[in-house]
């Protein structure tokens, strides 16, 4: 079999972050003020750092305001919920994202819950959550949206297409199983207790990997031609003489470039659409807040 096509996530993202921008003009002419994204960091935490940062450089820019409050790791939840509400009375913020994982003395759910559903732009709320799951209007989890835009700008109709989506987290597996269905997949939801998984994964004609193990999904688990889109953000340790580790997602991609039909690199593919997601749904945040029609087809 030659070789699979390459997902260009990068690229879609890119599109994606220059309509959204177009339409930030829009709505600044309309109302007379920016959108805004409230992004929280509780702790340290280095990876979370750097998703933060390019999240603020998305935002602004895309035309918006972006609010960044860093808060240290021994703060209490009571405190870290006290500004969310804050964030919630805000009328110049929109989208309001606290960054996962929370340190451990926190329950992330009780956190989730105090934001307002109407500026939940990760879609973690269950609100957000629920509303996905029977078909009305919803936001939806980042990752899993960008996820869906590229295998239906790849593949068009997705309706009847085998799906197995591996693993069942709240953030992203769930929601993309809920996505699929939508779209008329039938749909499989794999995780760690899923027997046989190669054999699950060998039916699919579209697998998407979100489990966080590097390289786990190889080339002879694919059925050939079958659309692969890996999540997984996984750093290897650094080899001789590097400083950090490569990133690697959660499929084997010099192996799977021989059976896929297409596939999606890490890194290159999901992320950049994950953060150009979270600009659209703040946009659409605020066309909601505002009362006013959100552009078609963003
Ligand atoms: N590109 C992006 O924008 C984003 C990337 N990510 C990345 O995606 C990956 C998944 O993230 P997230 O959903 O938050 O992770 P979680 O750790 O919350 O969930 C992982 C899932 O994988 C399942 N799993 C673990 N081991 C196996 C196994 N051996 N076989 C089958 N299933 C397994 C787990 O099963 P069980 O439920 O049974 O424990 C669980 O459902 C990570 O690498 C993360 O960094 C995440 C968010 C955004
Ligand atoms: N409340 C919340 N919302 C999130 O959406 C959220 C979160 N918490 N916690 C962490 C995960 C992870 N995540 C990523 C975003 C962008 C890239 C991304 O842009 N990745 C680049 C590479 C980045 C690099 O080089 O390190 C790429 O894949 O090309 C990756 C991962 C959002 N998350």
């Amino acid at each position: 079999m030659s070789n699979a096509f390459i997902i260009d996530g990068k690229a879609f993202a890119a599109q994606l972050r220059q309509r959204v921008a177009a339409a930030v003009e829009s709505f600044i002419a309309l109302t007379a003020r920016k959108p805004g994204l409230a992004v929280v960091l509780v702790g340290e935490d280095p990876a979370s750092q750097v998703y933060v940062g390019s999240k603020k450089k998305a935002t602004v820019e895309a035309g918006m305001n972006s609010f960044e409050h860093r808060l240290p790791a021994s703060v209490s939840q009571d405190e870290l919920i006290a500004l969310v509400e804050t964030l919630n009375a805000d009328a110049a913020v929109d989208g309001i994202l606290v960054q996962l994982p929370l340190p451990p003395h926190m329950d992330d759910k009780a956190v989730i819950a105090a934001i307002d559903p109407g500026k939940d732009v990760d879609g973690f709320h269950v609100v957000n959550a629920g509303r996905l799951a029977v078909g009305e209007e919803a936001f939806v989890p980042c990752t899993p949206l960008g996820c869906l835009m590229l295998l239906k700008d790849h593949m068009g109709d997705l309706s009847g297409k085998n799906a197995v989506v591996i693993g069942r987290s709240n953030i992203v597996g769930k929601p993309m199983a809920q996505l699929l269905l939508a779209e008329n997949c039938t749909v499989t939801i794999a995780h760690s207790r899923t027997q046989d998984l190669p054999d699950v994964v060998r039916r699919a004609d579209i697998v998407v990997a979100a489990v966080g193990r590097a390289e786990m999904v190889t080339g002879d688990w694919l059925k050939p031609g079958a659309v692969v889109i890996d999540v997984g953000i996984n750093r290897l340790e650094p080899e001789a003489g590097q400083s950090k580790g490569r990133l690697v997602g959660d499929v084997a991609f010099d192996d799977a470039l021989r059976h896929a039909g297409a596939i999606t690199p890490v890194p290159g593919g999901v992320g950049p659409m994950t953060i150009a997601c979270l600009l659209r749904n703040t946009l659409v945040a605020a066309h909601r807040r505002a009362g006013v029609a959100a552009p078609e087809g963003i």
